[in-house]
């Protein structure tokens, strides 16, 4: 790679500044700066991800099966479970939803299983792209819906852990990107065509970005494409015809499932929504 004199001059004077604050902070706080989450949680987003994590894991995990989901907020989960099995002894077997969640269960040194040895999971706990008023979600952001909502159907309970941008009253307030769904790679074009035509709006095929060329491949092998709806007025309908159309292997739209969501807001408290 060549680097022009600009941006070695950018790279170093960032990596100086990174140093000074690094020694400032350690001189404040008496502790390295890669010790501090705490710098991360002075993050509105990261805090409030991490308070709704927390909160839902205190008051809704006992000892038995726990559904581990997908994305960055139940990274906060998982870490608080962790703790709770080192300082209160608490018993769990952890299933993922995902390549990253059996990491994370992994990595804290929980207890892993799968849906073949736990069938049935005391508590689901997972994110979400957006949930409307009735906890209606979109889901698979991360691409992992399809392993997500398996997991929801399984749990006694399900309970979504999210940050303030992603309560609203209604879906496509504040997510843009339309509805995951997972499709059968050679599929995609019919299914395409097939939504455009019974559903309207238009869809895109995920693509991998810089890092791979060609489009995402989900846990599974399949492709996502991402519905950009218009109009809906039933979610359930929408949700049944999606996976009606052959080729769909699941959709990010979970109606009916979650009966419970905490939303970490920006001022440091927890919103409930119960159904
Ligand atoms: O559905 C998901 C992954 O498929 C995630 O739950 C969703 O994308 C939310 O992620 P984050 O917690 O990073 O906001």
């Amino acid at each position: 790679m060549f680097w022009s004199n600009a941006s070695i001059k950018f790279h170093y004077s960032y990596r100086s500044y990174r140093c000074c604050l690094t020694l400032a902070f350690n001189r404040a706080f008496g502790c390295s700066l890669s010790q501090a989450t705490d710098v991360k949680m002075n993050d509105p987003v990261e805090n409030a991800k991490r308070l709704a994590a927390f909160k839902a894991v205190d008051n809704h995990v006992v000892d038995g099966v726990i559904g581990i989901g997908s994305g960055s907020t139940v990274v906060y989960a998982v870490e608080r479970l962790a703790q709770k099995v080192k300082d209160e002894g608490l018993e769990v077997i952890c299933v993922p939803s995902s390549f990253q969640a059996k990491q994370l269960i992994i990595q804290h040194g929980l207890k892993l299983g799968d849906l073949e040895m736990n069938p049935n999971l005391k508590v689901t706990i997972d994110g979400a792209d957006e949930s409307d008023h009735m906890l209606t979600l979109i889901k698979g952001g991360g691409g992992c819906l399809t392993q997500e909502k398996i997991l929801a159907s399984c749990a006694e309970e399900f309970v979504v852990i999210a940050d303030y941008r992603k309560a609203s009253t209604h879906l496509g307030e504040q997510w843009s990107k339309g509805i995951p769904i997972e499709v059968i790679p050679s599929a995609y074009r019919v299914v395409y065509q097939k939504i455009e035509k019974m559903l309207g709006g238009k869809s895109d095929l995920r693509m991998s970005g810089s890092s791979k060329a060609g489009p995402v491949v989900t846990d599974n092998g399949n492709f996502i494409l991402d519905w950009n709806f218009e109009g809906v007025k039933d979610w359930k309908e929408v949700e049944i015809t999606l996976n009606m159309i052959p080729g769909v292997v699941e959709n990010g739209l979970f109606v009916g499932m979650a009966r419970k969501a905490y939303f970490g807001m920006s001022d440091g408290t927890v919103m409930e929504r119960n159904v």
